[in-house]
């Protein structure tokens, strides 16, 4: 039987490969952040970002989500530039800085994701994102009664609930707990995964970048180019502990010699 060709547009749509070629990204002040880089990410797989600071992770996360213009070169995302997915609302982030509008509630932050996509407010996807990061019983309470990283997993819960096509997380998880951290780190990816959401995260934590992705790339310090590319073959879904496994502590050990190698180079 003849392949579909719909099958194939709806795979790019739904786990779209995301191309870099030449990027390169220069601020008007002179800062070159990144290098001419060549990538290409696999849609329905997770690649985190790890490098030393000011490396140029967020600039590059920020070309991918179309909210800065490269100098050079470009970034297709399933063959179509990001602003493309963006009209079809099929790209969500979260940020360091969670940007949760001040006069509106935990919920109504949330629900009004789903609105800008055109998609009803399901109460019920809502509030069962608040409880699965943790967030429970403050569905009412506006983000000035939150901590930071109360509001981070807010942004999370803001992200995950429109059930984007690309899912680009910088540092998601920078401002909570390290017990939930865990948990976090645990529990979300069963939202993204099964659905083969295309996922790229910055992280400053090793142990993180190993734990949830498919990939780790090591960027090299400003202007940012790749240091190492890391294949990360665990079982998905993590199993409990994976932790102490020997397996995933050899690829801790991996990036972090090639950070501490590509500081140096
Ligand atoms: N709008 C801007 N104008 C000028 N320089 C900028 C701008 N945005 C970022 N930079 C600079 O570009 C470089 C890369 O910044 P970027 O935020 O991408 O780094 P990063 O690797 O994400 O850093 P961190 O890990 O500390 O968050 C830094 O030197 C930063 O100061």
């Amino acid at each position: 039987m003849a392949p579909d060709p719909r099958a194939a547009e709806m795979k790019s749509v739904a786990s779209p490969d995301i191309v870099c070629e030449g990027l390169c990204k220069s601020f008007a002040d002179g800062t070159q952040a990144l290098a001419p880089l060549d990538a290409v990410f696999d849609g329905g797989k997770t690649t985190a970002f790890v490098g030393p600071s000011g490396c140029g992770k967020s600039t590059l996360l920020r070309l991918i989500a179309g909210l800065e213009t490269p100098s050079a070169g470009a970034v297709l995302i399933g063959g179509a530039p990001p602003a493309s997915l963006q009209r079809q609302g099929a790209i969500a982030m979260a940020f360091q800085d969670p940007s949760l509008l001040p006069w509106r509630s935990l919920r109504g932050n949330i629900a009004l994701a789903l609105t800008l996509a055109g998609r009803p407010a399901d109460r019920t996807a809502v509030d069962g994102l608040i409880d699965l990061v943790g967030l429970a019983g403050f569905g009412d309470a506006r983000p000035s009664a939150l901590s930071g990283g109360m509001r981070q997993r807010a942004a999370i819960a803001r992200a995950l609930v429109t059930e984007p096509s690309l899912l680009l997380l910088d540092e998601p998880f920078g401002a909570v707990d390290e017990l939930t951290r865990r948990q976090l780190a645990r529990d979300l990816p069963k939202l993204w995964e099964p659905r083969g959401t295309t996922t790229l995260l910055v992280t400053h934590s090793v142990d993180e970048a190993v734990l949830l992705s498919d990939r780790v790339l090591v960027l090299s310090p400003r202007p940012a180019q790749i240091a190492a590319d890391i294949a990360v073959s665990l079982p998905r879904p993590r199993p409990a502990g994976i932790e102490r496994s020997e397996n995933f502590r050899a690829l801790v050990m991996q990036v972090s010699d090639a950070l501490a190698e590509g500081a140096v180079a």
